[in-house]
Formats: C-alpha cells, structure tokens, sequence
C-alpha cells in the first residue's frame, strides 16, 4: 500500500515539476498533457534543469543519490540538465546520535562504553548513506587512538531497496511506451545505479578498498589514508584512523600555511595516473569534500584521501585501450584511434575505418584548436565514448567512471594551478606503461611467472629421459630405435638453439624499438 502512495507521490512529482516535457514528449495523448500543464502551473517558466533538480530534492535522499550518479553521464545527458543535476547536495539533517550508537553496539555487539575511552554524541559530517562521529578507542595493544566511526543511516537499505522497486518499473514504462524513452537506457541506468547504491550501503566494502589504496600509496609519500580498524569494521559501522588535515577547498589558508599548491597540483594528477595505470585501482569519488592535506610537520603538504564508497578497476585491456587512445589522439592520428577499435573488436569488424576516422575527427579536431595544455583528457574521452556509442560500442561501466573521475581530477588540479599542464604530468605514465606492454622487462615477467612450473619439470627432466631411453631400447630390443631417439634429440637441441637466438634477437629489436618510441615526440 505504501509503495502505491509512493509511486502516486512520484507521479504527482513529475507533473508538478513539468517533467512531462521530458518523459512524455513522445506520448501522442493529449487529455496527458493537458493535465500535465493544469498541475504544473506557475512553475514552467523555470529551466527544464533546475526543474528536475527541485523534483528529486522533493522526492529524497535516493533519488537525490540517483541524479548526482546521472550528472555523471554526460554522454546520456543533455548539458544543461548534467550542469543542473551535479548542482545536487546531499543536505540530509544527521539522524540521532542514540539511533547511531544502537546501531554500533549491536554491529559491534557490546555496549558502547566497553568499545570506546569516549564517543562524540555530534557527528562531524551527515549525508545521506552514512554519518561519521569521531571518538578514542583502545586498540589491541591498549594504545589509545583518535578514530572517525562512520555509521550507515538507518533504513537505508529498505527505502532505497522499495525506491529502486519503483525506478525499475517507471524505467520498464519509459523504455516500452516512449521512443526518447528508449533511447536514454533507462533500465540500464537504473541497474546500474542499483549496483553502486548496494556497493556503498556495504561498509566492510569501503574498508576492504580503502586498505588496498592505502597498501598501493605506501611509499610514493604523496597521500595519506585511513588505516581501517578491522577488529571494529562491520557493513553497518565503519571504524578508522581520525586523519587531520584542512579541506583542499581552503586554498588560500593551505598558502598562507606554506604549502606548494602548484606540486599540490601536480601530485593529484602523479597520484591518479599512478592508480590507474599502474595499480588498475583508483579512487573514484574525488570531489574536494573527499579530500584533505596534512599540515602535521612529519607529512606536511601530502593529500589525505578519505570516502572509498566508490572504487573503479580496470583490466589489462582497459588500460590497453586508455593508453593507445590516448596517445593515437595526441598525435591526431585519428585513423589509428579508428583501427584501434576495430582491431580490438570494440566496434563490429564490418565498420568502415575512414567512417569512424571522419566521426572522430569531426569530434576531436574543434577540440585540438588550442594549447596542449588546456586540453582536457576527461572531456576527450567523453567525446570519444560519444562517437563509439554512434557505432554501436557499449562503452564498459569502470571506463565511464574513470572519465568522471578525471574530469573531478582536472577541475581540481586546474582549480590548484590553472597553468597546469595536464598531458606533461600524464605523457610520462602512458609512455612508462606502453613500453612495459611490449618491452624486455614484460618479456622477462612473463618468464618468471612461467618459472616455477619449469623449476618443477628441470630435476624430473634425466630421470624422464632417462626411464624414455630405457623403456624404448627394451620394448624393441633394438639400438635403431636409441638411434632414432637420439636423432631427435639433437633435432629438438637445434631447435632449441633457434629458438634462444631468436628471442635473443627479438629481445634485442624491443630494446631498440623502446629507443625510437623515446625519441619520437607525441
Ligand atoms: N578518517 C577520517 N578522519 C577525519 N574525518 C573524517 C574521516 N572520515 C570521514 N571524515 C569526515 O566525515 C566526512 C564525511 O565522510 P565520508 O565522505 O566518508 O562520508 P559519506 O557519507 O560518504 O559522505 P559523502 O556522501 O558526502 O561523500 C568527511 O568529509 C570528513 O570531514
């Protein structure tokens, strides 16, 4: 019955707000929109944009939640309504501290004063999954330590589970009665928000991500992050290092403390490129909320990364298809970036090179008339997944979360430093890993992790050998068939031979191809 309510609450929404203008303009009835104006009236005037942003602030923290994920799809978006929805805070009042410590005394399943020295009744932060208090806490070795408890708001999981329940079936009705309808992949976008919701409502998710950042980051001595505290970590509460930092926001206070905002802004991008084209992992939640730089003496001017709600992976061939398009693009070399996804089958083998070659010029050569420095790789690769989608390219989810991300990376490192030079900071990490695609040291990796089942099969080899000789001279009672084996032997040695002079040789052309690619600019 309530979720009846509900959905009638939804469509009263959308009629109140206008929003027919965006879901029915394609239904032919017009007793529907004649309805749809009676109820709207007074508010049409206002942009289609800020219309829908008022209509989910209306209907709650999930959909809320759902316009900020669709912001992000810029490729699915119109502009002014994508400027409008990443405009949407989550401004939810924090629930009661007495709620948030029944929650952590039953996750933790002891009575609060037994977990922690002392516990902050008033949360620092409050949004719309989880609120953070900060408190001290004994750890194993009874060494006191400052923490930051998140905890997941309650009911959560039940008002998104029956507002997702809703979203799915007004998706099936859009993508079944309306032709616009279709074309916005309504069901898909509402699975995949479904998926991203789920993934932040499971905190020992977050902790698990943020551990292994915190494990890739270790040495670069760039960021900082919260070391999770295991023993005190559930899917509903969250217990971690309390870091200090000042928000990157504070730009001025972060100068006039003395801090190199200009390598500040350098280290976001080395910090990024690290995580994906490195490690395959990244952080994909960077806005400037996230994100903090320590002013302690010992690790003064690092990032202090927190939220690990949203991680992105990629794949070998992900970052295959990054790095190559990244650099066909830079050297125009458009009809590269066209049989580069023919090759690797991202578009049907019967598309017309010089088709896609004329789209992704069209697109990207506007964009190139302007210096190499202002020239955003987050926007590039929107472009790109834009003429990919006209040819039928499902673009994968992780690749369009990394786009967004590094949208958020270049607005905060040209926010930091707007003479940042972005493709200088990311020319060296594309290079460094396109060569170790292709050059000895892969050869040699490749090699070693063939090692141990050779380290296995080497002592058996005489003894194998060996039994073969042995077993074949007296099954025949012949020399001719030793002879014979011995023969082969030899031939396979020959073989052998060729084979290492071969490798050799290639390995050789590998080093010198390393040296051309050097020496020839993008
Ligand atoms: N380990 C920590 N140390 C200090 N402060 C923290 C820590 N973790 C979180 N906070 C504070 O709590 C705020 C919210 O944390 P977090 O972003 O993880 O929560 P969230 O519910 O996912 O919020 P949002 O959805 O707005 O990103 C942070 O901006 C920061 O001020």
């Amino acid at each position: 019955m309530s979720r009846l309510f509900r959905g009638a609450f939804i469509i009263w929404i959308v009629l109140r707000y206008g929003l027919d203008e965006l879901v029915l303009s394609s239904f032919q009835k017009p007793w529907l929109h004649w309805i749809a104006k009676v109820v709207s009236v007074g508010r049409r005037d206002a942009p289609r944009g800020q219309r829908l942003r008022e209509a989910l602030e209306r209907l709650g923290p999930v959909f809320v939640k759902f316009g900020q994920v669709l912001s992000t799809r810029r490729d699915l978006m119109p502009v002014d309504i994508a400027d409008e929805l990443a405009r949407l805070q989550d401004q939810v009042p924090p629930f009661p501290a007495a709620q948030a410590v029944a929650i952590i005394e039953r996750a933790l399943r002891k009575p609060l004063a037994e977990i922690f020295v002392s516990f902050d009744q008033v949360p620092i932060a409050s949004a719309s999954i989880a609120q953070v208090h900060f408190a001290v806490i004994k750890d194993r070795s009874g060494r006191e330590r400052d923490v930051a408890v998140k905890v997941l708001r309650p009911g959560m999981l039940s008002a998104i589970d029956s507002d997702l329940g809703l979203m799915r079936l007004m998706a099936a009705w859009l993508e079944g009665l309306s032709s616009d309808g279709k074309r916005l992949k309504p069901r898909e976008v509402v699975a995949e928000f479904d998926k991203y919701l789920h993934d932040e409502l499971d905190l020992i998710r977050e902790a698990s991500s943020a551990g292994q950042l915190r494990r890739n980051m270790e040495g670069l001595n760039m960021v900082m992050i919260p070391e999770m505290l295991w023993d005190f970590c559930t899917t509903e509460v969250l217990v971690m290092e309390r870091m200090i930092g000042v928000p990157i926001s504070q730009v001025e206070r972060l100068r006039a403390a003395g801090v190199d905002i200009k390598k500040l802004a350098r280290d976001g991008v080395t910090l990024f490129f690290t995580q994906v084209f490195r490690d395959g992992f990244f952080h994909a939640d960077m806005h400037p909320g996230n994100i903090q730089v320590s002013l302690a003496p010992e690790t003064f001017g690092r990032y202090i990364s927190l939220d690990f709600g949203i991680v992105g992976t990629l794949t070998e061939v992900d970052k295959e298809y990054l790095a190559q398009n990244f650099v066909a693009f830079f050297r125009r070399d458009y009809k590269r970036v066209a049989e580069l996804h023919i090759e690797s089958g991202w578009v049907p083998a019967s598309t017309r090179v010089d088709e896609l070659e004329a789209s992704v010029r069209s697109v990207c050569e506007p964009y190139f008339d302007r210096p190499l420095k202002e020239i955003s790789l987050g926007v590039l690769l929107m472009r790109l997944f834009q003429v990919s989608r006209r040819f039928q390219v499902e673009i994968q989810p992780q690749l369009v979360l990394l786009q967004k991300t590094l949208l958020n990376i270049e607005g905060l490192g040209r926010e930091l430093d707007p003479d940042l030079d972005l493709w200088a900071t990311a020319k060296p990490f594309l290079e460094k890993w396109m060569l170790g695609q292709v050059g000895p040291q892969k050869f040699w990796e490749q090699l070693k992790s063939q090692a141990p089942h050779y380290a296995k099969l080497l002592p058996e080899l005489p003894m194998l050998v060996n039994n073969y000789l042995k077993r074949g001279a007296q099954a025949s009672g012949s020399d001719k068939l030793v002879a014979e084996l011995l023969q082969e032997q030899k031939r396979t040695n020959r073989m052998l031979q060729w084979l290492i002079a071969m490798v050799i040789g290639f390995s050789v052309g590998l080093v010198v191809m390393q040296f051309v690619v050097r020496v020839r600019p993008f």
